[in-house]
């Protein structure tokens, strides 16, 4: 018969990850905004998405997966984004650092340092391939913060030491705070910080911080992808500015797939 329509060749499913990430809420403002009534967006995680990624990308079967930069995925396997001419996924983000009120009078040392992270999608990106190849995160983490003094140096500048102090950091599984998050921790570890990381989903990664029960987060996808969580918890965290900029969000295939635009997903 006929050629499959890339619909039928995939049975009409996106593949997603964790049900909190803004980018799945986009996705189904996606499928809704273009139209795409038959298709099925499958939650999953981001450990899932990128299984399915390489099982169908190593028989070069078709598959459209949630994605995002920075990841290793990109350097991995060759992939492109769909282009979004209706905007729906936005333009270049940034990740933030997130503190919980009353962290800077409590603990002003740590503050201080999580205020002055800031790295790039290079590095974060360094970090995420060393971990996709086998590396312990923490092991990664420790590896980079080893060969990049000069930039750690900045981001302690000023700032005393952590006496023991207890700190509770939280993350969700996604590639890129897997990574980021064990850098801050090991860098605040080196300052005698006393660090327990907590991976949660992304809801109640924002609503410790706003209760108090975590003190900080470096996973604050803005202005867009997080909006609904900064309404959620007004006034109850504190933005600490960017820890990384230009961010991106979107469908994602890989590049033996001859669709180029959402569009092409609609019959
Ligand atoms: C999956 S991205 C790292 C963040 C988000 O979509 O919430």
């Amino acid at each position: 018969g006929a050629p499959a329509s890339v619909g039928e060749s995939v049975n009409y499913k996106i593949v997603g990850i964790d049900p909190g990430a803004g980018l799945m809420k986009a996705t189904t403002k996606a499928i809704d905004t273009y139209g795409l009534e038959k298709w099925n967006l499958v939650e999953g995680s981001g450990a899932a998405m990128t299984a399915a990624l390489k099982k169908a990308y190593d028989k070069k079967e078709p598959i459209i997966v949630t994605g995002w930069t920075p990841h290793w995925m990109f350097s991995k396997f060759d992939l492109k984004y769909l282009e979004d001419p209706k905007g729906v996924y936005g333009e270049a983000e940034n990740i933030h650092t997130i503190a919980r009120n009353g962290l800077k009078e409590e603990h002003p040392n740590a503050y201080k340092i999580l205020d002055q992270f800031h790295w790039t999608s290079e590095d974060m990106g360094t970090v995420m391939s060393m971990i996709e190849d086998g590396a312990a995160p923490d092991k990664a983490a420790a590896k980079w913060v080893e060969e990049h003094d000069d930039l750690v140096k900045k981001w302690t500048n000023g700032a005393g030491k952590g006496n023991g102090e207890k700190l509770t950091i939280a993350y969700v599984a996604w590639a890129s705070e897997i990574a980021s998050t064990n850098v801050i921790a090991k860098v605040l570890k080196d300052m005698g910080f006393d660090v327990t990381l907590r991976q949660v989903e992304a809801g109640p990664m924002w609503a410790g911080v706003a209760d108090g029960s975590v003190d900080a987060h470096v996973a604050g996808w803005l202005p867009i992808t997080h909006a609904d969580y900064v309404s959620k918890f007004k006034g109850k965290f504190e933005d600490l500015g960017t820890n990384l900029e230009g961010t991106k969000l979107g469908l994602v295939v890989p590049k033996y797939m001859d669709i180029t635009s959402i569009e092409d997903l609609k019959e």
